[in-house]
């Protein structure tokens, strides 16, 4: 059996699938992007039948990717299948990913069709997917809570039609490490040409186990691991990539298997996923939280200040969370930022560093320390952005205890045209949301305001997080500035050009 273990990140389809987690085309491509540079064996970009925003975001990354496979994933149908071919037969390594749920439960209640029906649907489905491609990857859906001897049937079955990686989902993360690893041996024992493909598995975490199955599973015999960037996914989420990757680096002698990702740049890839769905990582989240690294006890600290590896099994350098002791300010020049980029696991275009070298000296004549935080704040602000429509040119706030409200008066630039306007509020935020939603002529309902300083000191970034939403369309914005109601202004702008985009998408991307 082969000793590499393919990571297989569907961020971009099963993350995607996480309440709250929609991201534009851009966005998308940036996280592959940033998945590709790290090493990542096969992205599932998308579900291309799903709508015309969804094959269009998977045929931007399919073009634009070279070095991963890219998948596209489909139901057990041919029209499905068709449209997955089409989003990524331009891709340099594509795959077909066609599943169908092979539980009683599912097949009965759901499906409505009859164990042989499925298994029948199933054949037909690898085939026409094979008529596109070899790269063929069959899913059972709910395979977990199916029988046994029916998926060791389909399993060898879709294998003699072609498919060369079988995966075995915990859809809904019923399974337990050692009876999900029982099932896996099973399946090496029992279906006769399981040589041919390679073992997946595709764990959910209902029951926080998503992680602990997938590694029972490799250690089973998988061979691929199907994750997700922080775990987000469909309700409780997907297996961590992060946590995944780091359980086979740190206990290596356990696992003894290899996998291609470079582990530092976990954190930064898990924090611009949280920038762009507006989601913080959470503190005590395992690799990239907060707390993951942080010692309060005394005990503790005596520890690690005696010899770190008391209480830390790994290192937080290895998980990209450090940079040098190198400080920037204003006197930094390019090779020093672009330097401190790539150790942050920013990989940017020449033109990129030079966007993020003017903001930081922008940046550097009112902040005396640029600290790593500041940076990615900058990162986030200047390259990670889509084209905005809306601009902020202008703001002036007066708010105080006289009893006269808070006022905004705020120029902004709509699409090359300038637009003025001063409004009343309650406080100088909602003063400026007022003005901005009036300017822009949209007045959507503000659903969450988040503030956080990026870095200590009264000086320090403030970054702001909002998610807006109008009828059924909802938008996530942030903005990041030593001025806590410029960040605002900056987010509520940021969420408002989101929501543009996210119409103009749907209206842009052309029928099949
Ligand atoms: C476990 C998972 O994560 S599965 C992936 C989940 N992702 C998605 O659902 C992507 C977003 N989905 C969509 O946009 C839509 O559901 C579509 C476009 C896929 C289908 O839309 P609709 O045609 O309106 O069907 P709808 O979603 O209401 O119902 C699903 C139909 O597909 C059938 N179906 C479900 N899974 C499969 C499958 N794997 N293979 C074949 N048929 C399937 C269902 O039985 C149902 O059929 P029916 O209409 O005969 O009852
Ligand atoms: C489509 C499959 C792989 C899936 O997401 C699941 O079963 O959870
Ligand atoms: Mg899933």
């Amino acid at each position: 059996m082969s000793d590499r273990v393919f990571i297989f990140d569907t961020t971009l389809r099963d993350g995607e699938q996480s309440p709250g987690a929609t991201m534009n085309q851009l966005e998308k491509l940036r996280i592959a992007r940033q998945l590709e540079s790290m090493g990542v064996d096969i992205i599932e970009a998308g579900f291309p039948a799903a709508s015309d925003g969804d094959f269009c975001s998977v045929r931007e990354i399919a073009r634009s990717v070279e070095k991963c496979q890219v998948a596209g994933l489909c139901r057990a149908v041919p029209s499905d299948i068709d449209r997955a071919w089409e989003a990524i037969r331009e891709a340099a390594h594509p795959r077909i990913h066609t599943f169908i749920a092979t539980s009683p439960l599912h097949m009965k209640h759901k499906l409505q069709k009859e164990p042989a029906q499925v298994l029948e649907m199933a054949q037909r489905a690898v085939r026409h997917a094979c008529g596109y491609t070899a790269n063929v990857e069959f899913s059972a859906e709910d395979a977990s809570r199916s029988e046994w001897d029916f998926l060791a049937r389909i399993t060898e079955a879709v294998i003699d039609c072609g498919a060369t990686t079988v995966n075995i989902p915990d859809t809904v993360g019923y399974a337990q490490p050692d009876e999900f690893a029982e099932l896996i041996r099973y399946l090496r024992a029992n279906v006769r040409n399981i040589d041919r493909a390679i073992i997946s598995v595709h764990c959910h975490n209902d029951l926080g186990l998503a992680v602990a199955n997938t590694m029972a599973a490799i250690r089973a015999g998988a061979r691929q691991a199907e994750v997700t960037l922080s775990g987000i996914g469909e309700r409780a989420g997907n297996a961590a990539l992060e946590e995944v990757v780091m359980n086979l680096n740190t206990r290596r002698n356990f696992f003894e298997v290899e996998h291609g990702i470079d582990t530092k740049m976990l954190f930064p890839a898990c924090r611009l996923l949280s920038h762009i769905i507006g989601q913080p990582i959470p503190p005590n989240k395992a690799v990239t939280g907060a707390n993951a690294f942080a010692h309060e006890s005394g005990i503790h600290q005596d520890g690690v200040l005696k010899d770190r590896r008391t209480y830390e099994i790994m290192t937080p350098e290895s998980v990209g969370r450090v940079g040098t002791d190198m400080v920037l300010g204003k006197h930094s020049g390019r090779h020093a930022i672009k330097r401190k980029l790539d150790e942050l696991g920013y990989r940017l275009s020449e033109e990129d560093v030079t966007l993020v070298a003017d903001a930081m000296k922008r940046l550097a004549d009112i902040k005396k320390t640029i600290y790593d935080e500041d940076l990615e704040a900058i990162v986030l602000e200047e390259v990670f952005r889509i084209p905005d429509r809306f601009r902020l040119n202008h703001l002036t706030v007066h708010s105080g205890t006289t009893g006269v409200p808070a006022t905004a008066a705020v120029i902004l630039d709509v699409n090359g045209e300038e637009r003025k306007l001063a409004q009343f509020g309650v406080g100088p935020v909602d003063a400026t949301f007022n003005t901005i939603a009036e300017i822009i002529g949209l007045k959507p309902s503000l659903e969450r305001f988040q503030i956080n300083a990026i870095s200590g000191g009264t000086d320090a970034l403030g970054e702001v997080t909002v998610k807006i939403r109008e009828g059924s369309r909802s938008a996530v914005g942030r903005g990041a500035d030593p001025d806590i109601i410029i960040a605002s202004a900056k987010a509520y702008i940021n969420a408002m050009n989101r929501l543009a985009k996210k119409t103009e998408e749907t209206s842009e991307c052309p029928a099949p």
